[in-house]
């Protein structure tokens, strides 16, 4: 499979710096080089220019939303044109905010696609529904077609139609959920396995519902959009601004990956969140190290051992 690693150093759509360094430490923790030793065609395009709009005044309680709309924009054009050259786009964030760009450049090539949200949050406060006014809990709004006429067209994404439904999304690993969301969650019937399911049924059964109830024939292609906060905070310390406790194992996360891989529908895998300025150096490099194992799992690298295509015992 070709790959296209395409690097998206953004930080606007949350209060705090770092996750723009997110693309440069995974880069620099070796993602390409063991991406092409699974046997993938990898192609590094290089990071996506971020807009940075001096006046940027908050407009109904989002902050900074002609940075954040106009970078998604680039965002989302970048991922089109990847898109049309690779199999699957690798997006290295940046706060979730980029997951707005990614899923509108993919919904582009990809009309049909589903979206996994692998998350400790549901990321689909309106501006309204927000508490934070941060852009990043809220992208999946600005994406869902049920939610056009209870999200305000902020300036810097007149550029922006929402190009999925409800019942394309399927969460797993929430555990932090705004009222506002729980409530959009039930009224338009968006699937959801919380932490709560993850324990009740066990990840094997969560992930093979999820992937039932977007794409019961099995044929639809994947937006697979993992925030590294869903993975439990001792595995993933300093990924972000606001750790939440009870989160996924390293196996349970594992699984998931191997799960959707096996799928071949992949079509783009978001990592976002990680933040290497949280934490001290070790937290950095556990969750440098934690990430990119888990993404290796996306791309074909399985616990019981693989090979590149084609290869047979000498
Ligand atoms: N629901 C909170 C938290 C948002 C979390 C965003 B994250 O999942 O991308 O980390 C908010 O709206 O501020
Ligand atoms: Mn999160
Ligand atoms: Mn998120
Ligand atoms: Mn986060």
């Amino acid at each position: 499979e070709r790959i296209g690693v395409l690097g998206i150093p953004f930080s606007k759509g949350q209060s705090r710096v770092g996750t723009e360094y997110g693309p440069e430490v995974l880069r620099n923790g070796g993602i390409v080089r063991k991406l092409q030793n699974l046997g993938c065609h990898v192609q590094d395009h290089g990071d996506v220019e971020v807009i940075q709009v001096e006046k940027d005044d908050p407009e109904e309680n989002a902050k900074n939303p002609r940075t954040v709309g106009l970078t998604s924009k680039l965002i989302a054009d970048k991922v089109e044109r990847v898109l049309r050259s690779e199999d699957i786009c690798l997006g290295l964030g940046g706060d979730h905010s980029v997951a707005i760009g990614t899923i509108a450049g993919n919904a582009r090539v990809e009309p049909d696609l589903v979206v996994l949200w692998i998350d400790a949050h549901a990321d689909i406060n309106t501006p309204m529904t927000s508490d934070s006014g941060n852009i990043h809990g809220m992208p999946l709004a600005f994406l869902v077609r049920e939610l056009e006429s209870y999200v305000t067209k902020l300036p810097g994404f007149e550029w922006l139609s929402p190009c999925i439904h409800a019942k394309d999304i399927a969460y797993i690993g929430l555990r932090d959920v705004d009222a506002g969301e729980r409530k959009i969650i039930e009224k338009f019937g968006i699937t959801a396995f919380s932490m709560q399911e993850v324990d009740k049924y066990g990840i094997n059964e969560v992930v093979e519902r999820a992937l039932r109830a977007v794409d019961p024939e099995g044929k639809r292609p994947i937006h697979l959009s993992f925030d590294v906060d869903a993975m439990d905070p001792t595995l993933a310390t300093s990924a972000r601004d606001h750790a939440v406790i009870g989160g996924l194992s390293l196996r349970e996360t594992y699984y998931i990956a191997e799960e959707v891989a096996r799928t071949g529908r992949l079509s783009m895998v978001d990592v976002a969140e990680v933040n290497p300025l949280l934490g001290d150096e070790k937290d950095k490099k556990l969750t440098v190290d934690m990430t990119i194992s888990v993404i290796q799992r996306f791309f074909g690298n399985r616990r019981g051992g693989c090979y590149p295509p084609g290869y047979d015992i000498p």
